[in-house]
């Protein structure tokens, strides 16, 4: 069996696509993968670590207002459509798949007009500006939401969940602490910003560190790779910061996520299908910058039944963030009924899913 996959631009596009490639090889001893992303896209680090075949189109996104920028993405699209044609005649697969972001436009929309059965992951319940272009090329869109239903043709859709939940459960505990080098008879809170770090809550997290000292907890800051060095001096000014642990990316995230008692991020849907799958309690700051604000929507479908308390990004400081972390983390019954809530909200099978969805419609 051969696949083409694509899907790019952030972490939550990439490691969904990942988690189905490891499932798809548990039922296949002969599959071979070739993913097409972008070379600006976190997928060329992240998929060629992955040890993944990897080739790269050049796209970029539609500006909302009228402007040569969009001419230039016209361009573009019409130039990646007719080189992933070229890589898609070249290795012939049975399938192809896009999880999201620009760069999956050309590919599926080139693989549709090869006559190569296709299938489109929307993780969101707002569907993005790629995926809804896409829905009327493609063969099957497979959801996480039920809300994201009726953007799409009704008998293409089938909810599956995000294949990312099922690749963090079963993960040894053991080895993320090992990796961090984390206590084990602390709690734990983990601090990450999506997938490439946010500002605002770096911001709150600086003017909250040297309120941890001696707590009865740890934690675990990510800032994004980008963000990374400023933050690092912002620390030196504070002079003791050694009782966080402080790195610009994780990229063992499902063992890491098996050692943690508490999330703080955004709410990118990635994430909350990995959060929901394992039952963890959170602290959901939504990304104002995004399309139709669609993170906020994210942070309601879990703050709504309790699996999660959202801060809207203008209400973020150091004091807030601490007075919610502790509410949760050193109340035990509220951890209980946060866990319980989040974890009825997952979709832990959500691989399998996808999987077969596929299968069903790759070339026999
Ligand atoms: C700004 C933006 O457009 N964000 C979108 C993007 O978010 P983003 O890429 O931030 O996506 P998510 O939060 O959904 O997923 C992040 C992924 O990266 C992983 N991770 C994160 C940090 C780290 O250090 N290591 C690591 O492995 C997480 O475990 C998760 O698998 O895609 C999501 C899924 O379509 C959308 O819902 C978000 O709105």
């Amino acid at each position: 069996m051969k696949i083409v996959v694509s899907g790019g631009g952030t972490g939550g596009h990439i490691y969904p696509a990942l988690a189905l490639i490891n499932e798809i090889k548990k039922h296949h001893d002969h599959v071979e993968f070739l993913y097409i992303g972008t070379e600006n896209g976190l997928e060329n680090t992240i998929v060629k670590r992955a040890g993944i075949p990897f080739k790269a189109i050049e796209i970029t996104g539609f500006k909302r207002k009228l402007s040569l920028d969009n001419v230039k993405t016209v361009t573009r699209f019409l130039k990646g459509v007719s080189l992933s044609k070229k890589y898609l005649k070249d290795f012939r697969p049975d399938v192809v798949i896009g999880t999201g972001g620009y760069v999956c436009g050309p590919v599926v929309y080139a693989a549709s007009k090869l006559k190569i059965p296709t299938v489109i992951h929307e993780q969101n319940s707002l569907p993005g500006i790629t995926n809804k272009f896409l829905a009327r090329y493609v063969d099957k869109v497979a959801i996480c939401f039920d809300d994201a239903r009726k953007f799409f043709p009704e008998q293409k859709v089938v909810l599956t969940g995000n294949p990312r939940a099922s690749e963090v459960l079963g993960q040894d505990a053991e080895n993320g602490r090992r990796s961090l080098g984390l206590k084990d008879n602390l709690k734990t809170v983990l601090i990450f910003g999506g997938s490439r770090g946010a500002r605002a809550i770096n911001e709150a997290v600086l003017q909250m560190i040297p309120l941890l000292k001696d707590k009865p907890y740890q934690v675990i800051y990510v800032t994004g790779e980008v963000h990374y060095e400023n933050v690092m001096k912002e620390m030196k000014a504070l002079n003791d910061s050694t009782h966080v642990i402080i790195k610009p990316f994780i990229h063992n995230m499902p063992e890491v996520l098996a050692a943690v008692d508490l999330i703080v991020s955004r709410a990118g849907a990635t994430s909350l299908a990995e959060i929901t799958a394992l039952g963890l309690p959170s602290i959901l700051i939504p990304s104002p910058y995004v399309t139709a604000n669609h993170q906020e929507k994210n942070a309601r479908s879990l703050s709504d039944h309790h699996a999660a308390i959202m801060i809207q990004e203008q209400g973020l400081n150091g004091d807030s963030l601490l007075s919610q972390i502790e509410e949760i983390l050193l109340n035990e019954t509220k951890l209980a009924d946060m866990k319980k809530a989040s974890k009825d909200l997952g979709i832990p099978d959500a691989a399998l899913r996808l999987y077969q969805v596929m299968k069903e419609i790759a070339k026999k």
